[in-house]
């Protein structure tokens, strides 16, 4: 591997053609470099929460499967009730019960009816059910003081899927609802996309580990765990590497190690201009592209893509908040897209600020907030990169566009989701 100074490293590829690109930008190149992963493999139902469907999935059959009651009572051909009045009731022989999972064969004649409970399956002959509260049981007849309209109190066959629906989506990601619906159609096993990898490291000879003791001009990797923890969120099978060093070389080689194990690599730190801000070395020293390196936005602006072969490189900032904002914004869409998901991009809305935001934004800038129950979004008071604490309640961004003056409570804002 060629010998890469720090110094060299970010004025190499400061100069040139090398200019600052939008978000949009940014994210369409990493959706371009995200191909979604081709293996499936058929998981059992429970195992499927969080995953994303390999296949459509269409019903194989009605459902229910026949028309049934929707009540305990009694069923019986509508007809059979026509001259019913509270004066002079109908008298309906009862001549078979049924409970749900019983399935009475026969046909039900004029003047008779069957006992039914809620899901029982509605015998030929019966196009109607009353509540048993609503008759008098008479011995094993029924007395009914009205007249009952056909398919009252009645539920069809399909009424809840049509055979042929299509229950399931490719790229649908599978939740509770979902298999609920599979085991519905009888499904005890879905077709789902093998799970993303990625192998997460950060940066920064300042870093130690929780556990460790704090020692002076030292923070602890707080960064490793958000990242690593918001990809376990998404359903990721994430290889935690730890912290690499400072060291182009060293940083390379356990990228390069990883190459052919994982989809992506993503790191956090050494983007920027700093004497240690070695990814720019890093990137040519795994003989890797560069897809971009700094993108219009505040925070993480330093943020950088790359590929070598099929793995996708995203360094992000080391500023815990850019970390956050930039993986939202950045990395989750081509992570997504790469699991197989086809709704990749962040919701958006408009909202009305419950706070002010005090700053002018000369750039574009996506400020922490957080959504509330009166559809306002609210701001917390800190808002350096730095911070962390204050987004951990976090689950929206504002957008605030380049040239923004100070934001006024009240006034309305764009507001990414998250
Ligand atoms: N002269 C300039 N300096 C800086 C610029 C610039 O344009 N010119 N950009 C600033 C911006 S914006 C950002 S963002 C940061 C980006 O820096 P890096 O991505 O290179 O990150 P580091 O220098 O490694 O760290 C920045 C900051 O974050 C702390 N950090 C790093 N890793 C972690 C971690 N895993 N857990 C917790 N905290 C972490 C690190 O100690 C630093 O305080 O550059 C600005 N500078
Ligand atoms: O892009 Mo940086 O996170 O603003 O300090």
């Amino acid at each position: 591997m060629p010998k890469i100074l720090y110094k060299d490293s970010y004025r190499n590829v400061r100069r040139g053609t090398m200019q600052d690109i939008e978000l949009e930008q940014a994210v369409e190149i990493l959706l371009a470099h995200a191909s979604p992963v081709t293996e499936t493999e058929d998981v059992p139902l429970l195992d499927a929460v969080g995953r994303v469907a390999a296949e459509d999935i269409k019903a194989g059959f009605d459902n229910p499967p026949f028309d049934r009651s929707p009540l305990d009572g009694y069923t019986f051909a509508a007809a059979s009730t026509c001259m019913a009045k509270a004066e002079s009731p109908v008298t309906l022989r009862v001549v078979a019960e049924e409970c749900a999972g019983d399935f009475f064969a026969g046909t039900v004649g004029a003047g008779e009816c069957v006992r039914i409970m809620t899901g029982g399956a509605i015998p030929q002959g019966c196009d109607c059910v009353v509540r048993q509260e609503d008759v008098r049981e008479d011995g094993d007849a029924i007395r009914v003081p009205f007249t009952s309209k056909p398919y009252e109190n009645y539920c069809y066959a399909g009424e809840d899927i049509k055979k042929g629906t299509v229950i399931l989506r490719q790229g649908q990601i599978i939740r509770a609802a979902q298999i609920a619906v599979l085991a519905s159609e009888g499904h005890a096993t879905v077709r789902v996309h093998r799970r993303v990898r990625v192998a997460v490291a950060s940066t920064g000879d300042e870093l130690l580990q929780p556990g460790e003791p704090l020692r002076p001009g030292k923070i602890y990797n707080s960064n490793l765990y958000l990242l690593a923890g918001r990809l376990k969120e998404l359903g990721a099978e994430v290889t935690v590497v730890g912290s690499v060093p400072d060291d182009v070389e060293r940083a390379a080689e356990v990228i390069a190690s990883y190459a052919d194990k994982v989809d992506v690599f993503l790191t956090s730190g050494g983007v920027s201009v700093g004497k240690k801000d070695i990814m720019h070395g890093v990137v040519p020293a795994l003989g890797a592209e560069r897809l971009f390196w700094r993108v219009c936005m505040k925070p993480g602006a330093p943020a950088i893509a790359y590929t070598r072969g099929r793995l996708l490189g995203i360094a992000l900032s080391g500023n815990p908040f850019a970390a956050f904002a930039t993986f939202e914004l950045m990395a989750k869409p081509a992570l997504l897209r790469i699991a197989g998901q086809t709704d990749v991009l962040p919701a958006r809305r408009r909202a009305v600020l419950a706070d002010a935001f005090p700053k002018e934004c000369l750039g574009r800038r996506f400020l922490r907030a957080r959504m509330e129950a009166d559809g306002r979004v609210s701001l917390p008071d800190q808002h350096e990169s730095g911070s962390l604490f204050s987004a951990a309640g976090c689950d929206a961004f504002v957008d605030v566009p380049a040239g923004t003056k100070p934001l006024a409570a009240g006034t309305e804002v764009e507001v990414v989701i998250l």
